[in-house]
């Protein structure tokens, strides 16, 4: 290896995930480097949120492996599901189930800080106080409940509590997706802050290609369980080469939305897999079918 190229800190190889016979994640395999950030794109049932939980240790791979910052990451134990939560947190798109309902903000964020970096009570506290200042949440919404917090703030205080102890990795699950668009450009800001503050890397999975386009590097596409295009997410989303990357990108509305071009160029793609059935050509008017 030399010395300009970093190493990743998280390498995905022939990953497949299969719920009974149904192959929900097919020989998927990518890395990351540190403060890099890839996109995976797909519409519903692609396969995007199964390839994050695996990632998080939420769920067993079939096959394939996953490696963070040069360790095998899909042990089941204690030692390394807490090796694996210290390296890499996971946020999803509503938080609200996450947080205690019992606890403030701070004491929900000073949890992970208890368990993976046990110390001082007043150590935490200034940890809590300068994550809150890092995502934007003042010292008062600290000090409330989940249920006071709007959806925008408990997302801010969900990401400070996934950068609490400083993990390598935050696989963020349609993070941004409950929010409305102005919450949604000022939380993604805010993520782009702290990757270039902190150099962590982002699996961000979207099925908004405007989200992706605005945070990520580099995108995967999948559909069906499989990786169907990669590469740069400029260059994929202005030049995709696979048609079904172009019929997420003809999916998004315009003012020129052709939708019965979106309906034909999705029936050529099920037909081409096997996925629809041919539609009956109508019989010319004075014949019958039968
Ligand atoms: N626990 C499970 N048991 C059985 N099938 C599952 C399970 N979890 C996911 N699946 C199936 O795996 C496929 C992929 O689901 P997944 O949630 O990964 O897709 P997705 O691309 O993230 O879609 P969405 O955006 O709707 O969550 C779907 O067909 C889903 O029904």
């Amino acid at each position: 290896m030399t010395g300009s190229v970093p190493e990743p800190v998280l390498e995905v190889a022939s990953l497949v995930k299969r719920f009974g016979t149904f192959t929900a994640v097919d020989d998927v395999s990518f890395t990351l480097t540190p403060g890099a950030s890839l996109g995976i794109v797909g519409e519903s049932g692609s396969g995007k949120t199964t390839t994050a939980r695996v990632l998080a240790g939420l769920e067993e791979p079939t096959s394939g492996t996953v490696i963070l910052a040069g360790e095998t990451a899909t042990g089941r134990s204690r030692r390394d599901r807490l090796r694996r939560a210290r390296l890499l947190q996971m946020i999803f798109q509503d938080p609200y189930g996450s947080f205690d309902p019992r606890q403030t903000i701070a004491e929900s964020i000073a949890e992970p800080l208890r368990l993976h970096a046990p110390g001082p009570r007043k150590r935490h506290r200034a940890r809590v106080a300068e994550l809150l200042d890092q995502v934007g949440l003042s010292r008062r919404a600290g000090q409330s409940p989940p249920r006071d917090l709007s959806g925008g703030q408990r997302q801010r205080a969900a990401i400070a509590r996934a950068l609490a102890v400083r993990p390598r990795v935050l696989v963020l699950d349609e993070a941004v997706a409950a929010l409305d668009v102005s919450i949604q450009a000022q939380i993604l800001t805010l993520l782009e802050e702290l990757r270039a503050g902190t150099g962590i890397a982002y699996v961000l999975v979207s099925h908004d290609l405007g989200v992706v386009r605005h945070i990520t590097d580099e995108v995967l596409v999948m559909r069906h369980g499989r990786v169907v295009e990669r590469g740069a997410t400029e260059h994929v989303l202005r030049a995709p080469r696979h048609p079904y990357t172009r019929l997420l990108l003809d999916s998004i509305p315009s003012p020129d939305w052709d939708l019965d071009r979106v309906a034909r160029d999705r029936r050529a793609l099920d037909l081409a897999d096997g996925q629809a059935t041919p539609v009956p050509v109508p019989a010319p008017k004075g014949e019958t079918t039968c």
